[in-house]
Order: structure tokens, then C-alpha cells, then sequence
């Protein structure tokens, strides 16, 4: 029997003008695996996780996620899709717990990490490493803490497709260890992510052998752009 899939990319490719930004791509995704997008800068990256995000058409061939073409599934499933594709949107007048309780608020109290029940606001806010932020504006935070809050406020989101790009980046050492294991954390609940990284050390884990046996995600590799 065939392997189910979650995301489903088909010899896409994607032009701006006469240029190929995206090299034809093809790969699949089952519930609860991942898919780790490297290359170098300017490779279509990006380019790629806003197509299975619906947020952008495919020039050529099909970008399908939970069985429907990815631009509808932003229409009706919603709920099911956790997005991260460049900075979190936020309420200036609204602190960082506030926006997690904003989010448990929208999305109810279903699975968050495929924790029974879901951890509470504080709960996720330590596990990202933002206790001592819990209470400051967007605004007062450092750059790496943003990173951190906009990954943390994405993840509490139910949906079971995780979509984020080069989540990384700002981080130093410790924290690019948290954001790490709450990436495999999500993986290891079931969810299906699409993370496209510059960190070796991420793509490792997210490719590296799970408690099934089997190998937790694909590596998905663009060739550099013609410069
Ligand atoms: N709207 C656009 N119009 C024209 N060119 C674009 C557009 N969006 C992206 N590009 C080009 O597409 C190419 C791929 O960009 P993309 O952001 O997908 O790369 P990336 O692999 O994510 O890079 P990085 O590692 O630097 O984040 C780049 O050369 C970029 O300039």
C-alpha cells in the first residue's frame, strides 16, 4: 500500500520574469516525517516553502498539502497549518504571554505538541527558554528572543503542517539547541514539518533516525543560483 502523504510537490518550479527561481523540485511528505530544504543563498528556499504554504503558485507542476492543491488548503484548513515565513506579526500593546494566550484563545485547547493535555502558556513560554520575557511588549525584546517568541507563538498553534523558514537564524548556541528540540519535540508528536535551514546541526536531527526506526525526515537539496 502506498505511503500516505501530507505534502506532495510534483516537478514545481517558479519564474519571476525570465528568471527560474526555483529549480524543478519533487518531493513527497508523510504525517509526522519532515522535509529539511538546504542550498546556499538564493537558491529558492523560501521560494519553495511559500508554495507548499499556498502563499505563492507554482510556475510549473503541483504543490499539494493534506490531499487538495496547498493555495486552497490555506483557504480551508487553516487550522491545520502553522506558518513561519519571515516575522511574526504582533501587538505592540499585547506582551509575549498575552500573544500565547491570544493563540490558545483563537485555536482552542486541542493537541499543542501532542501533549495531553496542551502545556499551559507558561509551560511552552519555559520550554522555548522566555520566562523572563513573559511580560515585555514585542518591542523590548532582543533579536534572538524575537526569533524565539515568533517560533514559540508558531508552534503553540495546533495545526498538524509546520511550515518555517531558516528558524536559526539570530540564535546563539543555547537557543538554537531549544529550537531544536522543540522542532524534533513537534516531529515526535506527529506533526509534519517543512523547514527550510542553514544548520547543519538541525538538518541532522531532523533527518536522523526516530524512535520508529525510521529516518524522522528528507533532505530536500537546491542547486546554488547561476550568479
Ligand atoms: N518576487 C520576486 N521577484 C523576483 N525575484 C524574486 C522574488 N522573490 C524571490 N526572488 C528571487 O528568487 C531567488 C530565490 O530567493 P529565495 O528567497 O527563495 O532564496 P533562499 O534560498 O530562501 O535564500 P536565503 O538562504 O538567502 O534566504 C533569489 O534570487 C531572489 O532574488
Amino acid at each position: 500500500m502506498a505511503e500516505p502523504v501530507t505534502v506532495s510537490v510534483r516537478a514545481a518550479t517558479r519564474t519571476h520574469g525570465t528568471v527560474e527561481v526555483l529549480e524543478e523540485t519533487s518531493f513527497d511528505v508523510g504525517p509526522g516525517r519532515a522535509a529539511v530544504v538546504v542550498g546556499p543563498n538564493g537558491s529558492g528556499k523560501t521560494t519553495l516553502l511559500r508554495l507548499v504554504a499556498g502563499a505563492d503558485l507554482p510556475t510549473r507542476g503541483t504543490v499539494e498539502t493534506l490531499g487538495a492543491p496547498a493555495a486552497e488548503t490555506r483557504q480551508t484548513r487553516r487550522d491545520e497549518l502553522a506558518l513561519l515565513l519571515g516575522g511574526l506579526p504582533t501587538y505592540p500593546d499585547l506582551t509575549v504571554a498575552e500573544h500565547l494566550t491570544l493563540v490558545a484563545a483563537a485555536w482552542g485547547p486541542r493537541h499543542v505538541l501532542g501533549r495531553t493535555p496542551a502545556p499551559g502558556v507558561d509551560e511552552a513560554l519555559a520550554d522555548a527558554g522566555l520566562t523572563r520575557v513573559r511580560d515585555q511588549y514585542p518591542g523590548e525584546l532582543s533579536s534572538g528572543e524575537t526569533q524565539m517568541f515568533a517560533l514559540a507563538c508558531t508552534l503553540y498553534r495546533p495545526g498538524a503542517l509546520v511550515i518555517v523558514d531558516e528558524p536559526e537564524q539570530r540564535l546563539d548556541a543555547g537557543w538554537r539547541r531549544r529550537c531544536r528540540d522543540l522542532l524534533l519535540a513537534a516531529l515526535d508528536a506527529g506533526r509534519t514539518l517543512v523547514v527550510a535551514t542553514h544548520d547543519h546541526d538541525l538538518r541532522a536531527a531532523l533527518t536522523s533516525v526516530g524512535p520508529d526506526g525510521q529516518a524522522r525526515g528528507v533532505e530536500v537539496a537546491l542547486a546554488a543560483p547561476q550568479r
